[in-house]
């Protein structure tokens, strides 16, 4: 196994061994899936058993996998899928469209303020949006305790390295290792972090307790499911609040770090395509006008510019490898046996770059998905949500396991989509970003690379946000 740039090397070996690679050591069984056919054949069609999460030492050493990212297939995944699946229907995420609307307001009064903290503003935006959905906080200030959470959760995943590939997810027996050993940085790093971790999951679930018991929650989605238990008495139950402080928390664990890192990709790839930006200015001058700013109400007249979010996502997923599945029996597939415990990885990098669905792939063109003449009608890259079939979840307990089907595919990808377009729309309505200057006056363009991370950010790059006219400042004067 590749310990760096695996999507890419993975891809890279695609061409040579078919888009289904399957490795084999010290008892362990691992598949990689290059294409979305592969993927949908086996995650999707065969969800029943390719549902499950292999085991993640590296995290259970961190003390994350309660958390339904990682939960294996059963009854807590069952219950934490059912939790948030309730508030996070296509229907059930525009309820929190007003929040994402009123962020991406701030997030224009910031970069008028202080353009070069760009990175910062697009991070308090991801960060604010999950922490009031999940918790209904607003965070308003810079020193915000949620977001300096948040903070630290980023720097701690940042800190894990590489997709699932530290030393111990190979040979777990590691995890024994004394912490003073020679390379047993992760003992060390687990033990620094695992606190942390546990303190900041506990976090908003206490303080929403505790505003509740004074009577000044805000609404939230821990809010309204606490007050599902109260009604059904079921308030004090361990293993439901266990449940929900999870489900909250992840959210903001799963939603921030990915809002975030898509951001950053629609910012670079806007700053490295300025006929992209002109083109997508007209269409909203056109629409809008230039007296008010982009609201949810123009996404379907807005064709162009849901392209460009639709290509950002595809153009660097930014969770390159997804989360691997493991299948539950054997199996066999085009005459392969996959054994039982063989963890699958989806390489969505891979399927992003499929010359056989996307045409010229490396090359940032939204104009794919428009329907012909004027593109080529290329499929909307719904794989960067991962897989795993939808279906309606009743409660696990009046279910025998087996009969119902739960899916891993991404339970927030409505909200993810509806942040990125109203980002991108009113960045494009407000702003040209335009290159720094080097000391001579020439362009300093950035180069599209990206962290090999689970969640993979660009690498810093600089850029200037120029406000278009004073009209659409005065849009939005604080
Ligand atoms: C652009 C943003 C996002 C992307 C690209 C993304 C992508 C993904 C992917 C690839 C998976 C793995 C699915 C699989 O196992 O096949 C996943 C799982 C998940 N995502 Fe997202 N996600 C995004 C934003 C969010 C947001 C905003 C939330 C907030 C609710 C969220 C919550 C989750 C959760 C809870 C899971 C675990 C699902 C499970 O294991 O059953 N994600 N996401």
């Amino acid at each position: 196994m590749p310990l760096k740039d695996q999507p890419l090397v993975f891809h890279e070996w695609s061409k040579s061994h078919g888009d289904v690679i399957g490795f084999r050591g010290l008892g362990n069984s691992v598949v990689v899936l290059n294409s979305e056919q592969a993927a949908r054949d086996l995650f999707d069609k065969r969800s029943a058993t390719y549902s499950d999460r292999p085991r993640f030492p590296m995290l259970e050493l961190m003390g994350w996998m309660d958390a339904v990212l990682f939960l294996p297939y059963g009854k807590d995944f069952h219950n934490s899928r059912r939790v948030l699946q309730q508030q996070l229907t296509r229907q059930g995420s525009a309820v929190f469209q007003d929040s994402q609307l009123r962020q991406a307001s701030i997030l224009v009064q910031r970069l008028f303020k202080t353009p070069e903290r760009f990175e910062e503003h697009l991070k308090h935006y991801a960060t604010a949006v999950v922490m009031e959905i999940a918790y209904g906080h607003q965070a308003l200030s810079e020193n915000d305790p949620y977001l300096q959470l948040a903070n630290q959760m980023n720097d701690m995943v940042a800190g894990l390295g590489s997709s699932f590939a530290n030393p111990v997810d190979f040979f777990p027996i590691l995890k024994r290792l004394p912490s003073w050993s020679p390379g047993a940085w992760f003992i060390r790093y687990s033990r620094i972090q695992r606190p942390i971790y546990e303190s900041i999951s506990r976090y908003g679930f206490d303080q929403v307790r505790q505003q509740m018991a004074l009577g000044t929650a805000n609404p939230s989605f821990l809010s309204r499911h606490l007050e599902d238990l109260k009604r059904e008495g079921r308030e004090n139950d361990p293993g439901d609040l266990k449940c929900l402080m999870n489900s909250s928390w992840v959210i903001y664990a799963a939603g921030g770090d990915t809002t975030m890192g898509t951001l950053r990709t629609l910012v670079l790839a806007l700053l490295l395509h300025p006929h992209v930006q002109k083109k997508a200015r007209e269409e909203i001058d056109n629409v809008i006008g230039s007296r008010r700013l982009p609201d949810f109400s123009d996404r379907d007249s807005l064709p162009y510019t849901q392209c460009v979010a639709n290509e950002v996502m595809r153009w660097h997923p930014v969770a390159p490898l997804g989360i691997p599945h493991r299948v539950m029996e054997d199996d066999v597939y085009r005459e392969m046996f996959i054994p039982k415990g063989t963890t699958l990885i989806p390489n969505l990098l891979s399927m992003a770059l499929d010359p056989k669905v996307y045409r010229d792939p490396h090359k940032f063109y939204p104009e794919r998905f428009l329907p012909q003449p004027a593109g080529y009608s290329e499929p909307i890259p719904e794989f960067v949500f991962g897989f795993g079939r939808r279906y309606a979840i009743p409660r696990f307990d009046c279910v025998p396991v087996g009969m119902s089907v739960v899916p891993r595919i991404c339970p927030g990808r409505y909200l993810a989509e509806a942040s990125l377009w109203i980002v991108a729309a009113t960045l494009l309505a407000v702003f040209d970003i335009c290159p720094t200057k080097d000391e001579q006056g020439n362009d300093t363009l950035p180069t599209a690379e990206f962290t090999n991370a689970i969640v993979s950010h660009p690498l810093p790059f600089t850029c200037e946000f120029r406000a278009r006219s004073e009209l659409q400042k005065g849009l939005v004067s604080t």
